[in-house]
């Protein structure tokens, strides 16, 4: 971390005490990068929107170098989750503990495309929050923000407009604006939609990647079968349906209790087609 955000030494609780929640931020631990350091803890999180709960009992471990797939409907609060973990929501009930910072790569179909910005412009909006709002991006930001694009294959495009890029590009550019910040937490929103399928084969291999450098990486997916091939899944439909390695908790039981009206068996097994809307207001 730069000077500028000493790293935190004690516990530091965020926001909720008022609604009866806890959100701890508890900094860099101090035992480094090794593979399976804990990095995200949930213990019966609520949280939601005025007076109404949009999800609640969230209990889950997240650790260095996993990839956890977040499954769930339309509505099922996918979203939610995320917005508690960055902080935008307080956590209600329950506790929430970061060990490390957070980063979001949103989807890449809600960018704003018309902006007059290049993809090495896109990549330093993330050294903001490393550096006083008043003093623009200095060598050492630049640096980073070009190491960044390096490691997600876009160092030669650099100087390109953001809204010329194709969308796979465009996704791997936001993955560049969030390694900047020295999260090791991870979260992508629905990163596969819209992509074509050798966009989608280098976001996965990019995915693989960045959870082999000690990343945890929650991904928002409505691809159960994507699913099967991390490392954890969680499935949310309004609370925490269930949590595990994929092969044991993915079952037909598990993804009828998730997706209820949304899912469609096929044939006997575990065979499903899930109908998901990726429409957004
Ligand atoms: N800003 C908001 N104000 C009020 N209710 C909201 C708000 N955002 C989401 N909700 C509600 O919270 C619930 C969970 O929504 P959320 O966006 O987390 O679901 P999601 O799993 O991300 O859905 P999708 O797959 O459609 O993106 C829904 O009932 C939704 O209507």
């Amino acid at each position: 971390m730069s000077d500028d955000h000493p790293q935190m030494s004690t516990t530091e609780a965020i926001g909720a005490a008022a609604t009866g929640g806890v959100a701890e931020v508890c900094g860099h631990a101090a035992a480094g990068d090794e593979p399976g350091r804990l990095l995200l803890e949930l213990d019966g999180v609520a949280a939601g929107y005025d007076q109404a709960l949009a999800l609640r009992d969230v209990g889950f471990r997240a650790h260095a170098g996993e990839r956890i797939a977040i499954l769930g409907p339309n509505g099922g609060g996918k979203t939610t989750l995320f917005r508690v973990v960055l902080g935008e929501l307080a956590v209600r009930e329950g506790r929430l503990a970061l060990h490390d910072e957070v980063a979001v790569v949103p989807q890449t179909e809600r960018s704003r495309l018309d902006f007059p910005v290049s993809a090495l412009d896109v990549v330093l909006m993330g050294t903001i929050a490393h550096r006083p709002w008043w003093r623009g991006a200095g060598r050492e930001e630049r640096a980073k923000a070009r190491a960044a694009l390096r490691a997600v294959g876009l160092e030669d495009r650099a100087d390109a407009g953001f809204g010329a890029l194709s969308g796979g590009q465009r996704q791997r550019v936001l993955v560049a604006r969030a390694l900047v910040r020295d999260s090791r937490i991870l979260l992508f929103d629905e990163p596969f939609t819209g992509l074509d399928t050798a966009s989608s084969e280098r976001l996965q291999q990019l995915i693989d990647e960045l959870a082999a450098a000690g990343h945890v990486l929650l991904i928002a997916t409505h691809d159960v079968g994507q699913a099967r091939g991390w490392d954890r899944v969680l499935c949310l439909n309004g609370r925490q349906v269930a949590f595990g390695d994929p092969a044991a908790t993915l079952t037909a039981d598990t993804l009828q209790a998730t997706y209820g009206h949304d899912l469609l068996r096929l044939g006997d097994g575990d065979a499903v087609a899930v109908i998901c809307d990726h429409r957004h207001g």
